[in-house]
């Protein structure tokens, strides 16, 4: 049996996603993603997926050519030689770490199936047999408008706009999946529509935990606001002002805990958070943190300093969502339920369902080798075709805001 890579297949896709308002502006009808498919010398696959857009997937592509050869078992040694290749021309290790972690988890993909093992157990084992998810509440439009000459294009979930929305897309997502725990991505109106719809949410789901993210768009002046008008109804508040030292300044008065998936987003960034007290909740995503293993060795560091463990998620398919439940069944300290986009971008997927069910908010950790999940190929093709005819190469949710809002400007903060 040889284990050397003898190939890395690099597919780019594009699927639906429905018209979501963040503090950028909204979501596009189509969202990105890369799916990868490493190919051993024994024709064992091992499968990745990552975010999309032109320069991650020239990356992807130099990555590609970077590991041909080497042993699939050395995934440390992989992360470096593509960390390396990329070095010259992308400074940033956050930016590396996109790449390396895409290639790392389908590695881990392949050594599962290799052994006959799943993901999780080659990260320490599972401590739990299901992972807990939060729903991810976003404000939306009712549909995607009719745009130069093409159709308004509609979906499942109704238009969210006031706090009436926001409470019954919760009351659909809890139907639906059983979500116990609820996430609200603000940013979007001014502070006091969305305190008050955190409160609806509150008196519609008592005692059910309540988290606000509104992507860095208040003043350290607003967060405080609004951390003290939410003390006691929320379990945190996530990235409400920019920067570790804005955070920090947020966090010396807060009652409530604060959260970040923004500003503490590589290594060089733990030392400065810690010192400056800026965040007592980290949101890991194994997308950019180097992978599995990285992100059990990230939770283990926020241990040592007392920092609780969240997950964060971005639009993604199944391939993620099984990556994610693997290492966070593996990891012991997982103090709150993990962000997931999947309800919104489930419907087009790229593997053979079945595998992976949110069901009384928590997904089952696979036990079949590897990640636990298999390759549609037909889906695979239908969804790299939509990518190519679409022209879609990057993601713009300003740019198509504006085509609505011709006013309407990117402004962080906004309030
Ligand atoms: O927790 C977060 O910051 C996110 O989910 C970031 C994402 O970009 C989300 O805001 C989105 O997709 O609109
Ligand atoms: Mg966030």
């Amino acid at each position: 049996m040889s284990t050397r890579i003898r190939e890395l297949i690099v597919t780019p896709i594009a699927f639906s996603d429905p018209p979501l308002l963040n503090s950028g502006g909204v979501h596009e009808p189509l969202a990105l993603r890369v799916i990868l498919q490493l190919v051993l010398e024994d024709g064992t696959v091992g499968l990745g997926e990552s975010t999309g857009g032109e320069t991650r997937l020239e990356r992807l592509e130099i990555a590609a050519r970077t590991v041909v050869g080497m042993d699939v078992f050395d995934s440390t040694a992989v992360s470096a030689a593509i960390d390396t290749a990329l070095l010259p021309t992308v400074p940033s290790s956050h930016e590396r770490g996109w790449t390396t972690s895409a290639v790392e988890v389908a590695c881990l993909d392949a050594q599962g199936r290799l052994l006959g093992r799943p993901v999780s157990d080659l990260l320490g084992g599972r401590v739990r047999d299901a992972v807990p998810f939060a729903a991810y509440l976003f404000y939306k439009w009712a549909e995607h408008p009719a745009l130069d000459g093409r159709s308004a294009i509609g979906d499942d979930w109704p238009e969210a706009l006031d706090p009436a929305g926001i409470v019954e897309q919760a009351r659909l997502m809890q139907q639906r999946y059983g979500f116990t725990s609820f996430k609200l991505k603000g940013g979007v109106f001014p502070p006091d529509e969305e305190i008050a719809a955190i409160r609806a949410l509150a008196e519609a789901f008592p005692g059910q935990p309540l988290r606000l993210d509104p992507n860095t768009a208040w003043t350290v002046q607003t967060s405080g606001y609004v951390a003290r008008q939410l003390d006691g109804v929320l379990e945190y508040l996530e990235d409400p002002t920019a920067g570790i030292p804005g955070m920090a300044e947020v966090a010396k008065d807060s009652p409530l805990p604060l959260a970040t998936n923004m500003c503490v987003v590589a290594w060089e960034h733990l030392k400065p958070a810690v010192e400056q007290h800026a965040v007592q909740v980290l949101l890991t995503d194994h997308h950019y943190w180097g992978g599995l293993r990285r992100t059990r060795e990230l939770a283990a560091v926020c241990e040592a300093f007392g920092i609780a463990l969240s997950m964060h998620s971005n639009s993604h398919l199944g391939i993620s969502l099984a990556a994610m439940t693997h290492v966070a069944a593996a990891i012991p300290n997982l103090d709150h339920s993990c962000d997931t986009h999947y309800p919104w971008n489930s419907a087009d997927d790229v593997i053979v369902p079945g595998a992976l069910e949110i069901k009384d908010g928590e997904v089952r950790v696979p036990t079949g080798p590897g990640l636990g999940v298999e390759l549609d190929h037909d889906a695979l093709g239908r969804l790299h075709r939509r990518y190519l005819d679409s022209g879609v190469r990057g993601r713009d949710d300003t740019g198509y805001m504006r085509r609505f809002q011709p006013e309407y400007e990117l402004r962080l903060p906004r309030w």
